[in-house]
């Protein structure tokens, strides 16, 4: 393709007559043929208004879309999250802007519609800073022997765990994951068509393993997949999401006397509560790490606004803003210990400057901003204002995501 005919590029509402395009480009890209349960399940989730397509001339080459989300921020507010997902290019027009100009029309229309942070799941860590995204949820794959998990004397034994077949899984455990993700900053509420596809467990998701197995606590579940490696069976966890840390240990007193597995893996945030439970904090070796989600902060003072502050704060801060209107100087008041802040823009000097992205980063907990003053990315005119704006951003527990789409 030409650059003239690149300048040429039209986005757009997709229309129905779009989606067998919509299909085949995003085979071409994630490099897998999606099935029409899968079809049908995110048309569900992204009403048709919110999907977009790049044209050139007659021929769809780009769809971008978002469902309609939400997602729990430090100190328990709910806030609204278009989820951009579903992104890709042809590949015979790439890097001629295509993806930037569907990004540029979707995020002004999120920011026109309200919405006050967009998320999303990243293919690659280098695509979605230039527009404006931080990652805030981290997650690290734990893999553990669980032939040698001996639980130490201190550890409860608080029972309470039923093996569920799917048609039971399906009536409790929506409503425990509602429960938990209200409870955890950087949780995503999960919509029902969601779950849809999450029980249909279709042969495709799979990768080779087992159907997906159940075990239900009153405040918890895990839901896994069984690999056989030549017969060293492999419990990989899919879900494991508790209410209580009773629950927790419940579920993984259950998951640890498989006594025909050998491994387990499982895939949880920074801070674990597993090595403590265990004789050997050793066992539960980290074999993997990955940024589950990402967020752009679409409207600064309803998003600082929305949240709880770990201590005081009262400072005029910079965002750096590049691809959208959110740059300028701002003003946070907050008072450490539960209470939402308050954000505004002001006509002053600032006293620390910081990315849109770098501030979505900090602002779920994950990261620091200390961190990234060290790494040259945060800027500060002394080191009292940083410290004040590090602590105050900080969170008591680690963020988790909860749903990848
Ligand atoms: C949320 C999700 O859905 S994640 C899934 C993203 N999709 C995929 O990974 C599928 C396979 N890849 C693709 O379809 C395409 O390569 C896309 C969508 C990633 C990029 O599309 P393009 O039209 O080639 O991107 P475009 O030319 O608009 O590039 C925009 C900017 O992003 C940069 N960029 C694009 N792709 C990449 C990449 N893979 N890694 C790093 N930077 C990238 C470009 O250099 C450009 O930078 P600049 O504007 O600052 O100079």
């Amino acid at each position: 393709m030409t650059t003239e005919q690149a300048s040429a590029v039209q986005v757009r509402t997709a229309t129905e007559e779009d989606w067998p395009h919509i299909l085949k480009l995003d085979n071409f890209a994630f490099g897998a043929h999606i099935a029409d349960l899968k079809t049908g399940i995110t048309r569900d989730l992204a009403p048709d208004d919110n999907v977009l397509v790049a044209t050139i001339g007659d021929e769809v080459v780009g769809v971008t879309m978002h469902y309609e989300l939400q997602i729990t921020v430090p100190g328990g507010g709910l806030v609204d999250a278009p989820g951009v997902t579903w992104v890709s290019v042809a590949p015979t027009p790439r890097r001629k802007g295509i993806l930037r100009s569907m990004l540029t029309e979707q995020h002004q229309r999120c920011r026109a519609s309200g919405a006050p942070v967009s998320i999303l799941t990243a293919s690659e860590g280098g695509i979605y800073g230039r527009f404006g995204y931080g990652p805030i949820t981290m997650e690290y794959t734990r893999t553990l022997d669980r032939r040698f998990a001996r639980f130490r004397d201190t550890t409860a034994d608080p029972g309470g765990v039923r093996l569920a077949r799917v048609e039971e899984a399906r009536e409790v455990v929506p409503a425990i994951y509602d429960r938990w993700r209200r409870t955890c900053a950087g949780a995503v509420r999960r919509p029902d068509a969601f779950w849809r596809g999450v029980f249909a467990d279709p042969e495709s998701d799979r990768g080779g393993a087992s159907a997906l197995f159940y075990m239900v606590h009153a405040d918890g579940f895990v839901s896994y997949r069984v690999r056989d490696h030549a017969k060293r069976m492999t419990v990989e966890v899919s879900d494991l999401f508790a209410v209580t840390p009773e629950a927790y240990i419940a579920l993984w007193r259950a998951l640890c006397a498989l006594d025909l597995m050998q491994t387990i893996t499982v895939s949880e945030p920074r801070t674990s509560l597993l090595p403590y439970l265990l004789d050997n904090p050793r066992l539960p070796r980290i074999t993997g790490s990955f940024d589950l989600l990402w967020a752009r902060i679409l409207d600064v003072p309803a998003v600082l606004s929305a949240r709880a502050y770990f201590s005081d704060l009262d400072l005029p801060f910079e965002v750096v803003d590049d691809f959208l209107d959110q740059g300028g100087v701002y003003r946070l008041r907050a008072a450490g210990g539960g209470e939402p802040g308050e954000c505004y823009r002001v006509d002053e000097e600032p006293r620390v400057r910081i990315t849109a992205g770098d501030l979505a980063s900090i602002y779920f907990g994950e990261h620091r901003a200390d961190t990234l003053a060290q790494a040259g990315r945060v800027w500060a005119v002394d080191e009292e204002s940083l410290d004040v704006f590090d602590r105050a951003f900080a969170t008591a527990a680690t963020p988790q995501g909860g749903m990848f789409f």
